[in-house]
């Protein structure tokens, strides 16, 4: 069997001309164009990539981003008198500060400073309550990316078995939300899971996360199987790998997103949905 190659890369592009045509009909209805905030602290590489492209695709689906570069230095309280000023504004629909962020701010207390019905990531307690009470706003735009992947590949995890490979609050376990929601019988596996192979061998759809190249094996794959692969890994030479044996899964599997292409596009579309969500709660 050689696996379906889900395009990630095209669903993505699909889903900005969406949102695209829910800001036009917002504009011809009279009312102004979404507007993010999206704040990236520090000189980490692969943030400043990903808000860029970020930028670029706000760009894309006519939303207006407004940038905040500030440099390592920046305290916590400098960055949540920020957030309480974008909270404030009237102006600002959805707001975004990039992770991670430097070792001397807490994520956490940033997260929760930011205004729920702005929270275009969907990290905010509120929301991810919201999420596991099966009543979700707005959703983390990974896991809510890889539901849409799979709804366009025609994929109902309903009474499915999904096995999600790491515990992370921005994948993990929402990931593990989104699939209960879609009723698929969720397994969570995490550092302290006892026989990995074995977990991941009986999953009808399998959701690596946990930021190691090639972590999962091809042959713990279930043939027939459905891959996704959330792991973005820069390799010493350069090029990137996601957390699963590519070739061998291919081999297994029936579907499985690449790295890169699969989902990381999706990421980014999604906060877009997410970022016109936000503007059409408001007003
Ligand atoms: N505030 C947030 N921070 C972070 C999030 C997030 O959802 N919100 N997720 C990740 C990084 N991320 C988005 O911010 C992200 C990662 C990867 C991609 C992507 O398009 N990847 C490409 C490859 C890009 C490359 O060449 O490096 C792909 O997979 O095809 C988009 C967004 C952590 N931080």
């Amino acid at each position: 069997m050689s696996a379906q190659i889900i395009d990630g890369k095209a669903v993505a592009a699909a889903l900005i001309e969406e949102v695209r045509t829910g800001v036009d009909a917002r504009l011809a209805a009279g009312k102004r164009a979404p507007a993010l905030a999206v704040i990236l602290i520090g000189d980490d590489p692969a943030s400043a990539v990903y808000v860029r492209n970020k930028k670029k695709s706000c760009e894309k689906a006519g939303i207006r981003s407004l940038a905040w570069d500030l440099p390592a230095s920046t305290t916590q309280a400098e960055l949540l008198a920020i957030v309480d000023q974008l909270n404030a504004d009237d102006e600002v629909d959805g707001i975004l500060v990039q992770l991670p962020l430097p070792k001397h701010i807490d994520p956490q207390a940033v997260i929760e400073r930011i205004a729920p019905h702005k929270d275009v990531d969907g990290f905010h307690p509120y929301n991810m309550g919201r999420l596991a009470i099966k009543m979700p706003l707005l959703r983390p735009c990974t896991p809510r990316g890889v539901m849409t992947l799979l709804e366009k590949y025609g994929i109902d995890p309903k009474g499915k078995k999904a096995v999600i490979v790491g515990a992370s609050n921005i994948v993990g376990r929402p990931q593990a939300l989104e699939m209960l929601l879609a009723r698929a019988t969720v397994t969570v596996c995490h550092s302290a899971t006892e026989n990995l192979a074995a977990e991941v061998a009986g999953a009808d759809i399998v959701v690596a996360a946990i930021g190691k190249p090639g972590f999962v094996k091809g042959e713990w794959i279930k043939p027939g199987a459905v891959v996704i692969d959330v792991g973005i890994n820069r390799l010493a030479d350069g090029s990137l790998a996601g957390d699963v044996e590519f070739s061998p899964a291919c081999e297994r599997a029936a579907f499985i997103t690449p790295v890169p292409g699969g989902v990381g596009p999706m990421t980014i579309a999604t906060l877009l949905q997410n970022t016109l969500d936000c503007a059409n709660l408001h007003a």
